[in-house]
C-alpha cells in the first residue's frame, strides 16, 4: 500500500515520525512535504495530499497540522476525499468502517506520538464495512 503524507510546520514533527513508522513496516510512502520548520499555509498541503488520493497516485493519504483542524478543511475541499481528523482509536476504527476515510488528519500539537501511532495503525488496518454505509458514502461523494 502506498501512503501519501503532508503536513504544514505546526505537523512536520508528527509527520516525520508517521513516515518512519509506515516505512518500517514495508509501506511505501509519497511526501509531499513540508520538509522544514519554516511557516508554511496548511490549505495547500492538504489539498496536495488529497489530490494525490483521490488521483490514485496513492491508496491513502495522511496529512497533519497543528490541529488536524485546517488541514482536513483543505482536505475535504477535494472531491472524493473523505479525510477525518481523529484523536482516539476508537474514532479511527469507526471512520473506516462507517466512513470509509481515505485519509487521516492528526494534531501535531495535540496528539502525542504513541496515540498518533496507534491511531494510524488501526486506521490501516480496518476495512469498510459497506452495507448501508455505502449508500450514506455515495451520498458524500455526490456532493
Ligand atoms: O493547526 C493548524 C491549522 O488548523 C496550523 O498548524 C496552525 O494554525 C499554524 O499556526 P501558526 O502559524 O501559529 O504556527
Amino acid at each position: 500500500m502506498k501512503i501519501a503524507i503532508a503536513s504544514d510546520h505546526g505537523g512536520l514533527d508528527l509527520k516525520e515520525h508517521l513516515k518512519e513508522y509506515l516505512q518500517e513496516q514495508g509501506l511505501e510512502v509519497l511526501d509531499l512535504g513540508t520538509h522544514t520548520a519554516e511557516s508554511v499555509d496548511y490549505p495547500e498541503y492538504g489539498k496536495a495530499c488529497a489530490e494525490a488520493v483521490v488521483s490514485g497516485q496513492a491508496h491513502r493519504g495522511i496529512v497533519c497540522c497543528g490541529t488536524g483542524i485546517g488541514i482536513s478543511i483543505a482536505a475535504n475541499k477535494v472531491r472524493g476525499a473523505r479525510c477525518a481528523l481523529c484523536t482516539d482509536v476508537y474514532m479511527a476504527e469507526m471512520t473506516r468502517r462507517h466512513n470509509d476515510a481515505n485519509l487521516l488528519a492528526l494534531g501535531g500539537r495535540i496528539t502525542d506520538l504513541d496515540t498518533a501511532k496507534s491511531i494510524t495503525q488501526v486506521w490501516l488496518d480496518t476495512p469498510f464495512e459497506g452495507g448501508r454505509h455505502q449508500r450514506r458514502v455515495d451520498m458524500l461523494n455526490n456532493m
